[in-house]
């Protein structure tokens, strides 16, 4: 194919970088099925113009910025790839955040795939992330099929469902103390930080905002499908506790009319939560509620007279994570008991120093991770423990799939004791 060079990116070449890039050249970036995720009449992701020179230059800082690591592949000289990754941290078991590399803005030319390239960069990003002190590394799937060769495998999960309006009665139908408000953009682009960095610390899973999260919230009309308007709750006495965003999608399509869409909603404390669904099921001249991206372990369900009416229409894996530096990864989270367990792992070419015989001990000081000649109590690959490592994915059912090799009886159930979360790890955004 010609000689392949891969290395990151200087400034000069931050836009040729943008270019190849399926977001800015105007070619497909993800699957379609999340178009049908969202309801309502549009395609999305709707497909776009290639970002003319404007556009692409005024990307450039953020690429460049601190925290933003990208990486290129060349061909005979020619930029024709690329990928980054971002310093960002997650919240692990324990909520505690912990230093993790994310994959983002990924692409190769349609003329240069299949050769490797997005290979030669995942290596160059996991070496650079190990150096820089991030143990975990993750990304959102654009396709089930490509991340796992790589040692990702999904952590957290992510549920769309329904409720007909009609059926959306509440066990408890008085309202709970506090107010809501409607608020303009502006407003909500306050909000959103405010309760995030709460909710951070009080969710596995959850992740460092960008600086731009919220910029793109906005009450501008002109978009197919109808303008977001926001939601803030308050508690008795005046602090902000909840916030939400939601949908009111216009439509020629008579059966997607009278849809509500809540694209998002946090809430720091269970009234604010109460009161905000309370309005949102009931909201006049509205049919059926759509909530597109949402925990597996939804509250609301156990809210209502009739628990079945949340009708869960669509699951799918939400955050992969690779764990790049395992005793560290492994000691950067907090576990629920005790342990001593021995935990074999498969060969990693990726992340050679993962492989090997491990010994986790877990103690009310801590946990420590060392190597150990001992015979192992059950083995695994990396992206098992991948799945495993936020909490949220049960230790029983891996063992059923053969991903996880018990030597000894009780080896699965300790395992899945001590790393098992509740509420399950949830990420309410990507990267
Ligand atoms: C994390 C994110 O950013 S999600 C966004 C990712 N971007 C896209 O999906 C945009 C469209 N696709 C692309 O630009 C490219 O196809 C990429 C980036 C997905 C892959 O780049 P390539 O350079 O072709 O990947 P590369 O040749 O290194 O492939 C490595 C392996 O993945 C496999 N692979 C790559 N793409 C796919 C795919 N779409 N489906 C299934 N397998 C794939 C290759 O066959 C190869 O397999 P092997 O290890 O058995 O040999």
């Amino acid at each position: 194919m010609g000689e392949i060079e891969i290395r990151p990116i200087t400034r000069a070449e931050a836009v040729d970088y943008l270019r190849v890039l399926p977001f800015a050249n105007g070619l497909p970036n993800w699957e379609p099925a999340p178009a049908v995720w969202h309801g309502g009449p549009e395609a999305w992701p709707r497909p776009r113009r290639p970002a003319d020179e404007r556009q692409l230059l005024s990307w450039v800082d953020e690429v460049m910025a601190d925290n933003y690591h990208p990486q290129a592949a060349f061909v005979d000289g020619e930029l024709v790839g690329g990928s980054a990754m971002l310093s960002l941290a997650i919240t692990a078991p324990g909520l505690r955040p912990v230093p993790l590399g994310g994959v983002t803005a990924t692409g190769v030319l349609p003329t240069h795939r299949r050769r490797g390239l997005l290979r030669g960069m995942m290596q160059a990003m996991f070496d650079e992330a190990h150096a820089r002190g991030e143990p975990l590394g993750a990304l959102s799937a654009s396709e089930g099929g490509i991340y796992g060769r790589f040692g990702f495998s999904p952590a957290t999960m992510r549920v769309r469902w329904e409720l007909d309006r009609g059926e959306a009665a509440f066990l408890d139908s008085e309202p709970p103390p506090g107010s809501l408000r409607l608020v303009d953009a502006a407003t909500a682009r306050l909000a959103w930080p405010e309760i995030h960095a709460q909710i951070r610390q009080r969710r596995v899973g959850e992740l460092t905002p960008q600086p731009d999260q919220w910029a793109g919230l906005t009450d501008d009309a002109a978009t197919a499908d109808g303008p977001m308007r926001y939601l803030v709750h308050h508690d008795p006495q005046g602090r902000l506790d909840g916030v939400a965003n939601f949908r009111l999608p216009w439509s020629r399509v008579p059966e997607h009319a009278g849809t509500l869409i809540v694209e998002g909603l946090q809430a720091v404390s269970s009234d604010a939560y109460r009161a905000m669904w309370m309005l949102l099921t009931d909201f006049d001249l509205t049919r059926k509620i759509v909530a597109p991206s949402r925990p597996t372990d939804e509250p609301l369900r156990w809210l209502l007279r009739n628990p079945r009416a949340m009708r869960i229409t669509r699951q799918s894996d939400n955050l992969w994570l690779r764990i790049l530096d395992l005793p560290n990864a492994l000691i950067a989270r907090a576990y629920d008991s005790t342990a001593d367990l021995t935990i074999a792992v498969d060969a990693d070419p990726m992340c050679p120093g993962n492989a090997g015989v491990w010994h986790l001990a877990v103690t009310p000081e801590g946990a420590t991770c060392t190597r150990t000649d001992a015979r192992p109590d059950l083995t695994l690959d990396v992206q098992t423990l991948g799945s495993l490592y936020l909490g949220g994915m049960s230790a029983a059912v891996l063992a059923a799939a053969g991903r996880i090799r018990p030597h000894r009886s009780d080896a699965v159930g300790d395992l899945a004791r001590i790393f098992h979360t509740d509420p399950e790890p949830f990420n309410s955004f990507g990267f």
